[in-house]
Parts: structure tokens; C-alpha cells; sequence
């Protein structure tokens, strides 16, 4: 294919690099290499066995030997010698199956043989669709291709734009997620792409998926249509629709499963156990504290899920060590979440569909899936996270029973074969049920994440696609939420009329509450759900947790049991409390006197039920105890001490005295009430305050009545919710707001939140030691030592000190070049923390300083 454009218009260098390269390039004979390439032999009778047998370069054949690679795979030895012919290729193969190598061998050798320099710009772009592929990837890159002089890069997001920019336009193989790429093909004028020889797409079916259809659209329209173009996926799709979009011509199907007993490893064992949902925490809680040594992957529907569940498990100690992962974490905390687990001997990650596909987690023992997988698809590369390359491993489903049919009837049209086991009911711990309810009623943001975790569960079966698995109605969704320790069932509103795969693929939005919602089928099922006995603590957690959670709740309540009509403001609730704490107060040290002007008053407070005591009476000025020392018998008064009692005149002095009396006073205050406390043990009523019977039931029978009640108080409950749902939300943006803020004042491109940026890590030469990987290094102009490998994830934020530390390098640099007589070696350590190239040597330099030993 197209040849370098400015190939032998290299200036000769003396660098070192260009020594050891130029060395590489003699010890092959690239006319030769093309020959042979040319005379392969495409029949399964000749497929090869070692890489030694392979027409591949020098450098190609000692990273495979230096990575321990020694023989093919079936897929490898089937695709790779179609793909060094230039073929286009469908490759499908098992999971583990080494897939990876099934397309770098042949990304690094074709570009080798056409002879491609840093001038020819990017020869080949590798697509993945979640960031830790990608890196995966490029980190095999790195392991094979250490011997060529290619730059590489990854971009990924989680960084700003601008880092990259620069550098992008010299790279030759480029590692992206489809989002990222298209913001740089947008966005970024250096990069050109009009040569690109080769383009591929790891897990194609996924990338060719609704969720990345526009984007892998608009990036091949910018892409030339002559060119190489390789898809794998061990879920490999031939669909026509694919095909054309992508411009394949006349592509190889490639497929190891072709023949095999099973989609999915043989040294796989698959099982699954009926659970209903509301007992699948339970199940999960056992199963993990019965594999305290093993390693344990749990897949789960939803970010929130996975939060939720991670809080939970996290406090009940479930004895080895927990992790969680999601979409939605920072690219620093995600980075370390699979680095921990991937080197961790025993320990239990807790993920979305993100950790799903490609990810080469080493001797996984587990793969548990508690959520039933949207399709077989998924199923097949979620288990397909142990039981790689020859080892084995074991996976077990939880079904509802309402999914089980659906299921296994998918699974069985994708040829996966899987075998129902029961637990052993000796083996299930406890339900943990109480401990989860007694943490959500502790602590409230438990119960918040618990909420968003069973509204995100609801609607994740809502919007799934197949409805021979996913049955919404038949889920005991309330049992579901009480399982979750939850002390209502949350109402979920349902978006009518959009597509559930895109609001699938559109996480964020899915977050959402949509203000215009329509359907509540919520709301509707709990309408028709058989009313359940509640006992009195119940109520009392209800209530009091409804206190703790929302002081809004405990406003309403105040405001329709006390004051009825009364204004409503931001601190009426609190005023409201007081008020009542003070009648409490009063009530205790109760005192009044006799001659002030508010004697009624506080007489009434005195009693606390007597509501007329302040009628009849007569204003005085002075209160009694100064009548007392006052021979001028005081202003005739009534005081109404009870009602139906007579009132108590005081006409005299004597008559006065009698007010110091508790003894005599009695007889005006008539017998005391009997009050009645609540199921609750507080606030004391009257009789009268209850509801007579006969009454009660007039209104209707008491299970209509209840359930009324119910509903006011759900709707309470569920606008209290709202309220919470808000201040989070704008908390949210104000941190979002302050820390895009604090970018801006740095000179960082904000993106946006979703898409980040991270650093083309062009890497240095490393030490070859049991063929352990060092990090990659920061290698600016191909000369730098600096190790880079923690940049790559840190989150958005940190990119402050990232440009923080830059601009003190360049500071450092600009003092050093100010002083004259600088050494030669010292000049070229000055340049290489600039990473910009000063000179046309340097840009050379720096072009070779990737895939080279
Ligand atoms: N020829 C080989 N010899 C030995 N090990 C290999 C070979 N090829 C690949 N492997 C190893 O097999 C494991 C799985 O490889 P890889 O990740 O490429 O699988 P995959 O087919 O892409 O899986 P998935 O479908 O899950 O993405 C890796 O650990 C890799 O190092």
C-alpha cells in the first residue's frame, strides 16, 4: 500500500536510537520479508504453529520470544497469515483465546513492511470500547513492539485535549476509545489520518453497537477508504449493515468457534441457581463468605448497584478484600481498582458491564452474575473473564425464577451449555437483611445510595430489550427494596417512547428522573399489592428514619397534625419545633400568676388541655404577687381553671391566697384528664383526640382507609425524596461548576465530564528482566527517563498539578538555557523536559523512541 512520503528524505543521525534502529532494519531483508509474506499459504493444513514459523520481522519475533510467546493460538494461527496479506478480516474466537496478539502482529508487521516512519503519520488505529482495553491493549503493544521504532500512543480520555494535541500528529499507532478519537479527528488540526493503512476493532460486535453508532460512523467517514481493516470479537457478528458501513472488501471470516462444542472456553464450568430477587443478596452474601480464598468477580446491572452493594458489604466484613468498579468512578480510582485486582490473590471486585469484555484479570477463580446479563452476548464475554488461555475457572448465574426460561433458551441458541445447581442450604449464612435495614436506618446516605440502587435495578430490567427474560411484573420488587434494607418501596417513573438500548448506552441520562415522565408502573403495581401486616416497629422505624432522612417529611407531618393552614416558610418546621419543645418545657415547671395581663394564657398552657381558661378574664396590671403585699383588696377577676368546673372569683385578698394554694386550688380544677399515648409511647391525647370506632369504620372499611393513608403517605414520602434527589443534584453542579472553574483559571481545555484526556505515552526503551513490564515513560522527544505509568489515569483534577509540574519543568529548563556553556548531554536533558522538538533532530529522535529496545 501506500509508501512513505518522505521516506530517504531522513537526515543521517549519529543519535544513538537511530543506531540501534538502523541495525534492526539490516538485519532484515523487508523485499524478502514481502516475498515470503506474499507465498502464504492460506489452507488449514499449513497453518503454523510457532511464531518462528511466521514470515514476521526481527523485531516482532524477538518481543514475541521476549513476551514467552512462543506458539499460536487457533485464532492467531488462522488470522494472522490472512491479515499479513492485507485481507480484511471478521475474526471469532472464545474468550481468552489471544485475540489480541490475532491483530497487533499483523498491525505492527504490515506497517514494518510498507517501511512507515513518523513522517507517514498514522499507519493504524486500534478501537476499544471501554478505556481499560484500551490500555490493556496498548500495554501488549508495548510487549511485542518493543523492538520496532513506532510511536504509540493511547487515547482514551480522562485528560484535557490540549496534552495530547500536539504530539498526536507524530504517532503512528493510535489505542482510542470511538469517543475520544472522534473528538481529536474533530477538533484537532495536526492530526492526519489520509494515510492510514490499517483500522481495527476490538470486541467489533460492541463497538458496532447502537451505543457507539454515530461516533464509529463520523470516524470512518474521516478515515480513507483503502485500508486494512480487522474486527474481532468473541462474539462476532457477519451483519451486512456492519459491513457496509465499515467498507469491508470482501473480508475473511476468520472463526475458531467454527466446529466447537461451545461459545465459551471448555475449561469453563458454567451453572446457574434459581434465586428470587429479593434472596439474591442473601445468596451472594453466602457465596462470598463460603470463597474467602478465591478470587471473585461479581457482575451486577448498574453503577448505582455496585455502589450500593459495596457500602453494604463493605460494613458487614465479609472477610477479604472488596472493590468495586463502574463506569462512572475516576479514571486514577479505576486504574487502581484493576490493578489491585489483578494482582490480588484472593479478593472479590464488585463491577459493571465495564469490566465485562477483554479485560485479562489473571486467574479469576469466579465469575458471579447476580444481574442477569441483557443477552447470551454478554453472558459469554462476562464469563469469559476466567477460564482464559488454557486455565480454568467457573461461573455461576443467579436467576429470578421468572428469568430462567428466557435465559436458558438464549444461551442455548448461542451454543453455551450451563447446568442449574441448588445451594446448599447448610451453607447460607444468615439473612442479612436486618443488618442491611439497621444500617440504612443508621445512616441515611446508605439508604439514599439503597434507593437509587433498586430505582436503577427497576429501570435496567425495564428498559432491557428481551422480554422473554426480563418480566418486571413478575419481580417481587417490594420484597426486592426490604431486602435492601429499604423501609418503603421507592417509586420509580418510567420514560415512555424512547429507545431502551440508547437510554441503556446513555448511562447519565438514565440517571436522570425525567420531570416528564408519564407512565408510573410503580406506582400502579403497589396499588395492587396485597397490604402487608405492619407491626408498631414499623411504623417507629418509618417514622423516626423519615426524620433522620428528611427533615422536610417531619415538616409536613407537623404542618397538617399542628398547623393546619398555618404559613409555610423555609424555617416554619423549625419554629414549629420549638414551639413544641417549649410547650413541653412549660408544661414541667408550670407556674402563672394570678394578676398578669396573660394570665389566661399561661393558665392555659398550665393545664395543656384546658382551652377556654383565657375567656372572662379581667386585665390587670398587677400580677398577685405584688397584691399579696398590697392591703387594697385586688380587681375582681374570674379565672376558668377547668371547664366544667366553676370559676374561681377573686374578689379579696384571702381569695387571692388561695392561688399560692395546690391543695386548694384543686377543687377548681376538676378532675384530671385521662390522657392516651400513642403506639409510639409519645404525645399523650385525650380521648377525644381518637377516633371513635363506629365512626372510623362509616368512612369505609378499614383496608380501603389504610390503604389511603398509605398512599398520602408514600407521596410524603416520595416528593421528601425529590427534595433530597435536588440538593444532591445541585450540590453536584456547584462542585462540577467550581471545578470546571478552577481549570478555566489554570488554561485547561474543559471537556466534557464524560470525555477526558490522557497522555500519549510515547515509551521508553525498557530493562528487560524475567519480562517483567516497567511502566511506560514520559519520553518527550524519545530521550526522557521519567516514568509516566501513574499519569496515565489520573483524573480530570489532577490534571492542575500535571500542569503545575509542566510549567515548573519548563520554567526549570528556560533558567537552564540562559546559561551559557551548558554542556551538550545537559542541553538534551533541557529539551526533553520541554517535550516540544527544537530541532529536526529531535523530532526524529523523539519519533523513534516508542517500539524500540
Ligand atoms: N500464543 C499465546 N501463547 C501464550 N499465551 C497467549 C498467547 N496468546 C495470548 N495469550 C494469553 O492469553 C490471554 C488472553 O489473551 P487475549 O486477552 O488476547 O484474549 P482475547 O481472545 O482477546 O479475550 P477476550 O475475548 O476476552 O477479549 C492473555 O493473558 C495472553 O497473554
Amino acid at each position: 500500500m501506500a509508501p512513505s512520503r518522505h521516506r530517504g528524505s531522513r537526515s543521517v543521525r549519529t543519535h544513538p536510537k537511530t543506531l540501534k534502529r538502523k541495525r534492526g532494519e539490516d538485519t532484515d531483508n523487508v523485499d524478502e520479508l514481502s516475498k515470503r509474506v506474499a507465498d502464504l499459504e492460506l489452507r488449514p493444513a499449513t497453518a503454523p504453529i510457532l511464531f518462528a514459523e511466521l514470515p514476521l520481522s526481527q523485531a516482532t519475533q524477538s518481543g514475541l520470544s521476549k513476551s514467552h510467546f512462543k506458539t499460536l493460538t487457533t485464532i492467531q494461527s488462522r488470522a494472522i497469515p490472512a491479515a499479513l496479506k492485507s485481507s480484511d478480516i471478521l475474526g471469532a474466537a472464545q474468550t481468552g483465546s489471544g485475540k489480541t496478539l490475532a491483530f497487533l502482529i499483523p498491525v505492527l508487521e504490515n506497517l514494518y513492511r510498507r517501511r512507515w516512519t513518523e513522517y507517514d503519520g498514522l499507519g493504524a488505529l486500534i478501537l476499544s470500547p471501554t478505556r481499560e482495553l484500551a490500555i490493556q491493549i496498548f500495554e501488549v503493544l508495548r510487549k511485542v513492539g518493543r523492538n520496532h521504532t513506532f510511536s504509540a500512543g493511547l487515547v482514551i480520555g480522562g485528560k484535557p485535549l490540549r496534552e495530547e494535541r500536539e504530539r498526536l500528529g507524530r504517532m503512528n499507532i493510535l489505542v482510542a476509545t470511538p469517543g475520544r478519537m472522534l473528538q481529536h479527528m474533530d477538533q484537532t488540526a495536526e492530526f492526519e489520518i489520509g494515510n492510514l493503512q490499517m483500522l481495527v476493532l476490538d470486541e467489533a460486535d460492541r463497538i458496532m453497537d447502537m451505543g457507539f453508532q454515530g461516533t464509529v460512523d463520523a470516524i470512518v467517514e474521516h478515515l480513507p477508504k483503502e485500508r486494512q481493516t480487522l474486527l474481532f470479537s468473541a462474539t462476532q457478528t457477519k451483519k451486512v449493515s456492519d459491513l457496509a458501513r465499515l467498507s469491508l472488501r470482501e473480508p475473511e471470516f476468520v472463526s475458531a468457534h467454527e466446529g466447537a462444542e461451545s461459545a465459551t472456553p471448555s475449561t469453563l464450568q458454567q451453572n446457574y441457581v434459581v434465586t428470587p430477587l429479593p434472596e439474591k443478596l442473601d445468596t451472594l452474601w453466602s457465596f462470598i463468605r463460603a470463597n474467602l480464598k478465591k478470587k471473585i468477580l461479581v457482575f451486577l446491572s448498574s453503577g448505582k448497584q455496585v455502589r450500593f452493594l459495596y457500602e453494604a458489604l463493605r460494613h458487614l466484613q465479609p472477610g477479604l478484600p472488596l472493590l468495586h468498579l463502574h463506569g462512572r468512578q475516576r479514571q486514577a480510582a479505576r486504574l487502581d481498582i484493576t490493578t489491585r485486582f489483578s494482582s490480588s490473590k484472593n479478593a472479590c471486585l464488585l463491577a459493571t458491564d465495564v469490566a465485562a469484555r477483554g479485560l485479562d484479570f489473571p486467574a479469576v477463580d469466579w465469575v458471579v452474575q447476580v444481574d442477569c446479563p441483557e443477552d447470551a452476548d454478554t453472558y459469554i464475554h462476562r464469563v469469559g473473564r476466567t477460564a482464559r488461555y488454557e486455565h480454568k475457572g467457573r461461573a455461576v448465574m443467579f436467576l429470578d425464577p421468572s428469568e430462567e426460561e428466557g435465559m436458558l433458551k438464549a444461551l442455548e441458541r448461542k451454543k453455551v451449555a450451563i447446568e442449574k445447581i441448588n445451594v446448599r442450604q447448610k451453607k447460607m449464612q444468615n439473612t442479612i437483611k436486618n443488618q442491611l435495614q439497621n444500617m440504612c436506618f443508621k445512616d441515611p446516605e446508605l439508604k439514599y445510595l439503597g434507593q437509587k440502587c433498586f430505582v436503577s435495578y427497576v429501570r435496567s430490567i425495564h428498559i432491557q430489550r428481551d422480554k422473554d427474560i426480563f418480566k418486571i411484573k413478575e419481580l417481587d420488587l417490594e420484597s426486592y427494596a426490604a431486602s435492601l434494607g429499604l423501609p418503603g418501596t421507592p417509586n420509580v417513573k418510567f420514560v415512555k417512547g424512547e429507545d431502551a438500548k440508547a437510554r441503556k448506552n446513555a448511562p447519565r441520562q438514565l440517571l436522570e428522573f425525567s420531570s416528564g415522565s408519564e407512565g408510573d408502573e410503580e406506582a400502579r403495581r403497589k396499588d395492587t399489592a396485597k397490604p402487608t401486616v405492619r407491626t408498631k416497629y414499623d411504623r417507629m422505624f418509618e417514622r423516626r428514619n423519615q426524620d433522620v432522612l428528611a427533615d422536610h417529611y417531619k415538616k409536613m407531618i407537623d404542618d397538617k397534625e399542628n398547623l393546619n393552614g398555618a404559613e409555610s416558610g423555609g424555617n416554619h418546621y423549625h419554629d414549629t419545633a420549638d414551639a413544641d419543645e417549649d410547650d413541653d418545657f412549660l408544661a414541667v415547671k408550670r407556674r402563672f400568676d394570678a394578676g398578669d395581663h396573660a394570665l389566661g394564657q399561661e393558665a392555659s398552657s398550665s393545664t395543656g388541655s384546658d382551652s377556654s381558661d383565657s375567656e372572662n378574664t379581667i386585665p390587670t396590671k398587677k400580677p398577685l404577687r405584688t397584691t399579696n403585699s398590697n392591703p387594697t383588696p385586688p380587681v375582681k377577676k374570674a379565672l376558668h381553671l377547668s371547664s366544667n368546673t366553676e370559676p374561681l372569683i377573686i374578689d379579696s385578698n384571702r381569695r387571692a391566697k388561695l392561688l399560692k394554694s395546690k391543695k386548694a386550688l384543686l377543687k377548681y380544677k376538676g378532675h384530671g384528664s385521662h390522657l392516651h399515648f400513642d403506639s409510639e409511647g409519645l404525645n399523650p391525647h385525650e380521648a377525644e383526640y381518637y377516633e371513635r370506632e363506629d365512626e372510623f369504620r362509616k368512612k369505609g372499611l378499614p383496608e380501603e382507609q389504610r390503604e389511603v393513608f398509605l398512599r398520602e403517605e408514600r407521596e410524603r414520602a416520595r416528593e421528601a425524596d425529590v427534595r433530597d434527589k435536588e440538593v444532591e443534584r445541585r450540590k453536584r453542579r456547584e462542585k462540577k461548576e467550581k471545578r470546571k472553574g478552577r481549570e478555566r483559571e489554570d488554561g485547561h481545555l474543559v471537556l466534557g465530564a464524560e470525555e477526558g484526556v490522557a497522555v500519549l505515552a510515547p515509551y521508553e526503551e525498557e530493562e528487560e528482566e524475567g519480562g517483567a513490564e516497567e511502566g511506560p515513560v514520559l519520553a518527550g522527544n524519545g530521550a526522557g527517563t521519567e516514568k509516566r505509568r501513574k499519569k496515565w489515569f489520573e483524573d480530570p483534577s489532577s490534571g492542575e498539578d500535571d500542569d503545575k509540574r509542566e510549567r515548573e519543568r519548563q520554567g526549570n529548563s528556560k533558567a537552564k538555557r540562559r546559561k551559557k556553556g551548558a554542556e551538550a548531554n545537559l542541553r538534551g536533558q533541557e529539551r526533553e523536559q520541554e517535550q516540544v522538538p527544537q530541532t529536526v533532530e529531535e523530532l526524529e529522535a523523539m519519533a523513534q523512541g516508542l517500539l524500540r529496545s
